[in-house]
């Protein structure tokens, strides 16, 4: 370590939660603008240390234990007591934000960062002169979604850049076109890079120190960078590939001028992305009033053809019995079904829609961006959880109704409307007291039932994912619990309201 360093990590150790120990007392500094490639054999801890740097270790739900100190422009962290979040990092994956547009990507992390420098601006508009930023991220090529991923830390500003195998999957120009990217930005904004890697071979003509992670010893050390026999014959290519993306801009990269925008933008696109999935969406509408038409229809037909009174009774009891229907109907049956069916469907949506985001880094992308994604997500799930779940039931009440009537003329044809409207919403119409209780009663079932299903959801969907069979049991962990703490509720609700 010397004087010129910007960054000095002293007596760096990291423990995994099972208790190995990864690296014991590493001391190292970082220039700036230098590119520094870390390697060391495969689990030796290259990508913890780099997880140390941006404050991902601490945030992780394991328990890993992490000591020494990070010095850097006057402020000390030190590592076993609070989270040093100095590095943006560059995830293997990538980690984009698959529902939102390769701009909106970028735009969702200027607008948590503050306020944007212009030189970087332009740096990004020339990253990604060939990318549209209207496109969805998942129409974008391999390598534009890296550089996508790129801007996105780019503009996260923070202190050092993080690189966790950039080069895995790129050929040899393009991993050199890469290294080279990161060194002319690293330059440009006086940063330095840190770049785990595996296959160095493309990576070292282009590095300014390579650091060893020995695994045995524990320890990590600085080697010489062994570009001797590889330079001639790739700084040619290189440096044709640096000619290949300087030129001049096209179009879209006036596109990628980004302006700051307040953040409640995306609160609001948050809420709005959830109303469409939780509240909106045409298949959970359908299936919906789908199941209001057959509770509507079932009660009348059968509360009416099946009992043991015959047809000379059954007109005498008509008014009476088409009340008790609509009643029912109205205050237990509706609120139950339209209830049973949103948290069947939107448990499910939630749940893998998180696990896909834990799975993916999504989640820890956007922490280390600096965006308070749980706040947006959760926040939108459980107003849009609690508005799905009323918009149902009324609409369920009205499905249900026109059911009911339609099936009533069915059996008795020729009978006017205001004869079945008069005795269906008897209980409502004749005291509004009753129609207040029992209101209040269906609103406070609904969104007792709407709440626990969304914590359910959020806590099952949030926790930590090994792979893709994890989300599928986490999905139907979450239907089965969401499903069963709805009928609970209806049931006892149902027993204090009579
Ligand atoms: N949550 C965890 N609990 C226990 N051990 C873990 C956990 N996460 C990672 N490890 C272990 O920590 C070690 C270091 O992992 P890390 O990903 O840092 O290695 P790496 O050097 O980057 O490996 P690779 O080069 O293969 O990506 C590995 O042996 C891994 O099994």
């Amino acid at each position: 370590m010397n004087a010129a360093h910007m960054i000095t990590v002293a007596n760096l150790s990291i423990t995994t939660p099972t208790g190995r120990v990864l690296v014991r007392d590493a001391n190292f500094g970082l220039s700036p603008g230098e590119v520094v490639v870390l390697v060391g054999p495969s689990g030796s801890g290259k990508s913890s240390i780099i997880n140390a740097l941006s404050g991902l270790l601490m945030a992780d739900d394991a328990h890993w234990t992490l000591a020494g100190q990070v010095h850097l422009a006057g402020r000390d962290y030190d590592l076993s007591r609070e989270p040093c979040n100095i590095g943006g990092l560059v995830f293997q994956n990538n980690a984009l934000f698959d529902d939102l547009s390769a701009g909106a990507n970028a735009r969702i992390t200027a607008d948590h960062t503050g306020k944007v420098d212009p030189m970087l601006v332009d740096l990004i508009a020339q990253l990604l002169h060939d990318v549209d930023p209207n496109l969805p991220v998942s129409s974008c090529s391999g390598g534009q979604r890296q550089r996508i991923a790129i801007a996105r830390t780019l503009l996260a500003n923070r202190d050092v850049l993080l690189f966790d195998e950039p080069n895995s999957g790129l050929d040899k120009v393009a991993a050199r076109r890469l290294v080279q990217l990161i060194r002319q930005m690293c330059h440009q904004m006086g940063k330095p890079a840190l770049i785990v890697a595996h296959h160095v071979d493309d990576l070292l003509p282009l590095a300014d120190r390579v650091f060893y992670l020995d695994s045995t010893r524990r320890r990590l050390r600085e080697l010489p960078p062994d570009a001797a026999a590889l330079d001639a014959a790739l700084v040619g290519e290189s440096s044709a590939a640096a000619e290949d993306g300087g030129g001049e801009p096209v179009a879209a990269s006036q596109a990628w001028r980004i302006k700051p925008r307040t953040r409640w933008r995306w609160m609001l696109h948050y809420l709005a992305e959830y109303f469409w999935i939780l509240c909106a969406s045409p298949l959970l509408l359908g299936y919906v009033m789908l199941g209001a038409g057959i509770v509507g229809f079932v009660s009348v037909w059968f509360g009416f053809n099946y009992d043991a009174l015959g047809d000379f009774v059954r007109s005498i009891v008509h008014d009476d019995a088409l009340m008790g229907i609509g009643f029912i109907e109205m205050t237990v049956v509706i609120p139950l079904i339209a209830s049973l069916l949103m948290v069947a469907c939107n448990n499910a949506v939630v749940t893998a829609d998180l696990g896909n985001r834990v799975l993916s880094s999504q989640f820890r992308a956007m922490s280390n961006l600096g965006i308070p994604a749980r706040r947006y997500i959760y926040v939108a799930v459980a107003v849009n959880m609690a508005l799905a779940g009323l918009l149902l039931t009324v609409l369920s009440e009205v499905v249900a109704s026109f059911a009911s009537y339609q099936t009533w003329r069915l059996i008795f044809a020729g009978q006017p409307f205001e004869l079945w409207m008069e005795n269906f919403y008897r209980e409502f119409l004749r005291n509004h007291h009753t129609l207040w209780i029992h209101g209040g009663w269906t609103l406070f079932k609904v969104i007792a039932t709407s709440t626990v299903a969304t914590v359910t959801a959020l806590l099952i969907g949030a926790r930590r994912k090994e792979s893709v069979i994890s989300i599928n049991h986490a999905i139907a962990r979450s239907i089965v619990i969401g499903a069963s703490a709805t009928l609970t509720i209806h049931a006892l609700v149902a027993v204090l309201q009579f």
